[in-house]
């Protein structure tokens, strides 16, 4: 798969006269490709995209040139003292902190730029803003041909985040062919897209690893570190990406693999694409294909320009390796750390001790930056500043034609998120454990009840109760779990512009239905019968159609405080204290509540669950033996009559209103975090 890699020299042709460009791309042979689409019309030939697309890693539709100019973010910290008088007192000063101080680069087609520096220097800030992902608002500007970020831009970027956000149940082939469909145009058949995933995974060395699972975690091992990686770049690559950015694509992996992950993005950017990439700790080997380079040290650029005269330019300042087979990158971490020669230091450090050499990396930094701001910022203004208005007048009409925000229909979108959400949760909904615990209890108390007929009215009530908080403390806690477990992958793809929350939404629901559904009609059939309940086919339906709306509103419940708190463990809090509360106000175990709380039971649904389902089971005028050879009606049994089996429209009515009420609190509340 690496076979391609060459010195390949992008040409990027364009005069303002003709508005034509040509991007040609020449890695070897059978690869070579030229896409020279004519801007005069701006309406690309649509079987010249679909051919384009196909052949996603020969040439870039779309080429960028990434400036960014001055780029200074800073992040607000919570104050240090967070006394309860300073609640009160408005006037404490808010922290913040610079994590970039002006950085300046250009990158344009065809080249890819490494960003070098100690941990937390800023570049996966810088990664961040130039993916137009930073929140908050920096100072600066960042164009992309000319123009700020925009939502078309968006899609034309491909963003690798540092770590793997895949869905972990699903093969390789699976996750690459889910994306196709849900990433490539509507234009392109399915039989297309599945083709485009094929031949990512050809490309990007992942036919060994086709059908294993991607995994995730130290409990649940899937494919390697570095294949996982490269589905995350593959994702990406998918969409035919202008602008590709990457957050240390390299960590973890061996030199040989991390050498041939650099080779691959060279060759991606070889096809006109803008490739920048964070890195740390290259080798001299893997720095010697970088193009660009941009260093920073604590925020600060110390060096951005071409790779290949950094040495000369900190040579020119005064600034080299002590020894000859010092690796580039090395001696430009030590400088960017403030350390300018290993021997000088220690033997230096052995005589004034720790706050001599603080104060000594200090001053390197210092004399580093104030050179740059000297020597290349000037040089780096002039370039940038440079008179780019043919390419981009050309490349503009490329970036701004008009395209939907989507890239394929609702319904298709639902119906891919729901299939793959079928796949990636199959171990959980149809895990045996989850069967076993609900056949278990439902057996059992199938045999606690065993034939309490309506002479053991007060047991039979019990078993009715029993059915409402059963199934409500069920799915409840089962759908908590459904978007806190998914965020990242949704932040993720919604980040992509992958597809309508909506549709997302909806497919994950419904998803979830015929499980949620099954396991309590298995349930109600065996405790029911078992039970002694009223053996009347209508009276049987009836109680288990009450059941299932209540798992309804239960499981709206779950997803509602899941997606309002996103964090599942405060949601289970949050919900065991609901429940508790539904279920003493729920009239079974409390019949005289004071008044001046008793309108919690409103609230709960577990309260017109157990209503609904006396109503069913008990008419009116039924008896039921009160004492010796005595019948009293079932309407005054004290637990029925304080509970009114009349007007049960109402409450129905009021599942209903529960039921629409928290899926669209659910639905808000994820538009809201996402
Ligand atoms: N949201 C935030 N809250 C607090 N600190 C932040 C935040 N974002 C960035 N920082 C700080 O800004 C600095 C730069 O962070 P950044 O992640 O960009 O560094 P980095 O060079 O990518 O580091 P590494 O190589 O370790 O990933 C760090 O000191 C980090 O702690």
């Amino acid at each position: 798969m690496m076979a391609l890699e060459q010195d390949t020299t992008p040409t990027v042709t364009m005069s303002p006269s003709n508005i034509n460009y040509s991007v040609h791309a020449e890695p070897s042979g059978s690869a070579s490709s030229a896409v020279s689409p004519s801007m005069e019309d701006s309406r690309p030939d649509p079987q010249q995209a679909i051919r384009a697309q196909i052949s996603i890693l020969h040439g870039s539709l779309r080429p960028v040139t990434l400036k960014f100019e001055d780029v200074t973010y800073s992040i607000k910290l919570s104050s240090a003292d967070s006394s309860i008088s300073n609640w009160f007192s408005s006037s404490h000063p808010t922290l913040t902190r610079t994590v970039l101080n002006g950085v300046t680069g250009i990158v344009r087609p065809g080249e890819l730029l490494a960003m070098l520096g100690p941990s937390g220097s800023g570049k996966t800030t810088l990664l961040t803003a130039l993916g137009g992902r930073l929140p908050g608002k920096f100072s600066g500007s960042i164009t992309y041909n000319g123009h700020p970020f925009s939502s078309s831009m968006k899609r034309k970027t491909g963003f690798v985040t540092q770590d793997d956000v895949l869905y972990p149940h699903l093969t390789v082939i699976e996750t690459l062919t889910y994306a196709a469909l849900l990433r490539l145009p509507s234009s392109l058949s399915r039989e297309s897209k599945i083709e485009q995933a094929e031949m990512i995974i050809t490309e990007l060395g992942l036919l060994r690893c086709r059908n294993g699972v991607v995994g995730g975690g130290p409990l649940f091992r899937g494919i390697s570190g570095g294949e996982r990686k490269r589905v995350s770049i593959g994702l990406e690559m998918l969409v035919n990406p202008s602008l590709l950015l990457l957050d240390e694509p390299t960590s973890g992996l061996d030199s040989t693999t991390a050498q041939r992950m650099v080779e691959t993005l060279r060759r991606v950017a070889r096809g006109g694409r803008t490739v920048v990439t964070t890195i740390h700790q290259p080798s001299s080997r893997l720095y010697r294909l970088f193009d660009k380079l941009v260093v920073l040290c604590d925020g600060w650029p110390i060096y951005s320009g071409s790779a290949g005269r950094a040495m000369e330019y900190f040579g020119s300042i005064g600034y080299v390796p002590a020894f000859n087979f010092v690796s580039p990158a090395d001696f430009l971490l030590d400088l960017a750390s403030g350390i300018t020669s290993d021997s000088k230091q220690e033997d230096h450090h052995e005589l004034h001790g720790r706050s001599e050499q603080h104060d000594d990396s200090n001053s390197t930094k210092q004399s580093i930056i104030s050179s740059y701001r000297k020597n290349l910022y000037p040089v780096l203004k002039a370039e940038i500043q440079k008179n780019y208005q043919g390419q981009i007048h050309a490349l503009k009409t490329s970036l701004t034609n008009n395209e939907s925000r989507w890239m394929t229909t609702w319904w298709e979108q639902f119906k891919v998120l729901l299939k793959r959400g079928l796949k990636e949760r199959r171990h959980e909904s149809y895990s045996g454990l989850r069967i076993f615990q609900v056949i278990s209890v439902s057996v059992l108390s199938g045999l606690l009840w065993w034939h309490s007929d309506t002479e053991r009215i007060q047991d039979q009530v019990g078993l009715l109760f029993f059915f409402s908080i059963f199934w409500g403390f069920f799915p409840l806690f089962n759908a908590i779990f459904a978007f806190p477990q998914e965020r990242p992958m949704l932040t993720r793809e919604r980040a992509s512009s992958m597809y309508r929350l909506s549709s997302y939404y909806f497919a994950r629901t419904a998803g979830d239905l015929p499980m949620e559904l099954i396991l309590p009609t298995a349930f109600v059939t065996i405790t029911y019968w078992m039970g002694g309940l009223k053996p009347c086919p209508l009276t049987f339906l009836l109680t288990l159609l009450v059941i299932l709306y209540n798992v309804l509103v239960a499981q709206g419940l779950g997803l509602a405080l899941g997606a309002i708190l996103k964090d599942a463990k405060q949601a289970t809090t949050l919900a065991s204290v609901t429940m508790l509360v539904f279920l003493l106000a729920s009239g079974y175990y409390i019949q005289h509540i004071p008044a001046f709380i008793a309108w919690l039971k409103y609230f709960s649904f577990s309260h017109y669950c157990y209503k609904l389902l006396i109503g069913v089971q008990y008419t009116g005028n039924e008896y039921y033996e009160c004492g010796v050879k005595m019948k009293c009606r079932v309407s005054d049994f004290s637990g029925i009559k304080f509970l009114g089996i009349d007007n049960l429209g109402y409450d129905v009515a009021a599942l209903t209103i529960m039921l629409v009420g928290y899926r669209l609190l659910a639905y808000a509340a994820l538009r809201i975090n996402h």
